[in-house]
């Protein structure tokens, strides 16, 4: 196990490209179990969770060669096979195999999903989808299996839009029998890079960004060639960290549609924000007034996004109220800012954050975005050494990190954890 050491107060300066996004790799290397051919995947990010489901997927048979940015994935000596154990625990998008292997092969039994359990994530819609598609789910001690001797087209109404559920049944409802439709979808730029994915091996998949997805079923898929769009999650961190250390960073590769919302509430709090065509510069400045955050479903401003915005916030001159609509309990970053100085109280699913000069301690990361909001806070910091364990989850989401701040200016590095 290893630690981050931020010797923080060095305003970031310079340029940051951003890889792949983790929440389309991790969707699309099981969407390419549906084809039979070789699908070759470029702009994937160099995460823990994508090595891990790279993993699961030569677990099944598949072969997979990964070369810098691009994997290929040649899925034809795949075979059905149980894995209510083992990789599936590590990883919360292992529910993606459900739909997918429910796709290819009629049948999947797969253990619950693992991740950042931040609080109870369940997947009762994703169930509700297969079973309106004719499949049979039990759950066999924390497995669950999923049966179907065939799949046919249903309109499925999601009563939470889930992005989980909503992939999930795009990939089962590809090789269902006639037409399903998804209203009340998921509308996540993520969602439609994995439909263009399915449509470019065969699928034939409609509406994806809207909140109604209509999937015609197809007897077969094949290979294909396919560019990951960048991670908005990772760029925005990367957009809130510029801003906390009062730095001056030109995030590129980026689709600044995608980053809409945290561009609006950076300008909100005074920050100089420019969008370019690919990227976009964060100009940091001197002192910021406090701004109330609502985290909500795309294109609101992400849950993803909240922790590392709950660092920015401790910057800003006065109270500031962020809330969580999407999870009622994130705030696992909370008392680890705490210990650095940050004057914050939850209440509720809204933390209430006073400015205040955060010190240098040792805190950790108990999921992966608290992991970026407690570097984000480490960065701030002039004096002394912040250190923070738990650096496995901050892998997660997050490739290059250290490198990628070094460039900026920033002064981290990693040690093994005594
Ligand atoms: C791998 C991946 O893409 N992860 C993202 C995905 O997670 P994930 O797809 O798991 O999140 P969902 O969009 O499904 O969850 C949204 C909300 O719906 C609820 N819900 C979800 C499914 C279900 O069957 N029943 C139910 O009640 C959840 O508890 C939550 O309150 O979207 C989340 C919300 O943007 C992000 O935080 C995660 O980074
Ligand atoms: C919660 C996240 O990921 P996952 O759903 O994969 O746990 C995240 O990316 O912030």
């Amino acid at each position: 196990m290893e630690k981050l050491m931020i010797r923080g107060g060095h305003p970031l300066r310079g340029t940051v490209t951003i890889s792949g996004a983790k929440n389309s790799a991790v969707a699309l290397l099981p969407a390419a179990l549906l084809a039979e051919t070789e699908v070759r995947l470029d702009n994937l990010p160099r995460l823990s969770d994508v090595a891990v489901y790279a993993e699961i997927l030569e677990e099944l048979g598949g072969r997979v060669s990964w070369n810098q940015d691009s994997m290929v994935i040649d899925p034809s000596g795949l075979r059905s096979k149980a894995m209510p154990n083992g990789k599936v625990k590590l990883l919360r998008a292992s529910y993606y195999l459900m739909g997918a292997m429910l796709g290819r092969f009629g049948e999947a039994t797969i253990g619950l999903p693992g991740g950042c359990n931040f609080e109870p994530r369940p997947i009762d819609q994703h169930i509700k989808g297969f079973e309106a598609l004719g499949a049979t789910v039990t759950n066999d001690h924390g497995s669950i299996r999923i049966f179907a001797k065939e799949l046919r087209g249903a309109k499925v109404y999601l009563d939470v839009a889930s992005v989980g559920a909503t992939i999930n049944i795009m990939l089962a409802a590809s090789r269902a029998k006639g037409s399903t439709i998804i209203e009340n979808a998921a509308k996540e730029p993520e969602i439609i890079d994995v439909a263009t994915l399915l449509n470019a091996m065969g699928a034939r998949i409609k509406g994806a960004g809207t909140d109604t997805i209509r999937i015609e079923g197809v007897d077969a898929m094949h290979g294909c060639r396919h560019s990951i769009i960048p991670d908005r999650i990772q760029a925005a961190t990367y957009m809130i960290a510029a801003a906390a250390t009062r730095g001056d960073m030109l995030v590129d590769n980026v689709i600044p549609k995608h980053l809409e919302a945290v561009t609006a509430k950076l300008q909100e709090l005074g920050v100089h924000v420019y969008e370019m065509d690919e990227a976009i510069r964060i100009v940091g400045q001197p002192t910021y007034e406090a701004v109330d955050v609502k985290a909500l479903i795309y294109p609101g401003f992400a849950t993803d996004m909240q922790s590392p915005m709950t660092s920015l916030l401790t910057q800003a001159n006065g109270v500031s109220i962020l809330t969580d609509y999407v999870y009622s309990n994130r705030f696992k970053h909370v008392p680890e800012l705490v210990r650095m100085g940050a004057n914050i109280r939850v209440e509720g699913r809204s933390a209430i954050i006073e400015g205040s000069k955060l010190n240098a301690a040792k805190v950790k990361a108990a999921d992966l975005r608290a992991g970026a909001a407690l570097v984000v806070a480490g960065l701030t910091v002039e004096d002394g050494i912040t250190e923070v364990s738990g650096v496995e989850y901050i892998d997660r989401g997050y490739d290059y990190l250290v490198d990628n701040l070094r460039m900026l200016g920033a002064d981290v590095w990693r040690e093994a954890k005594s």
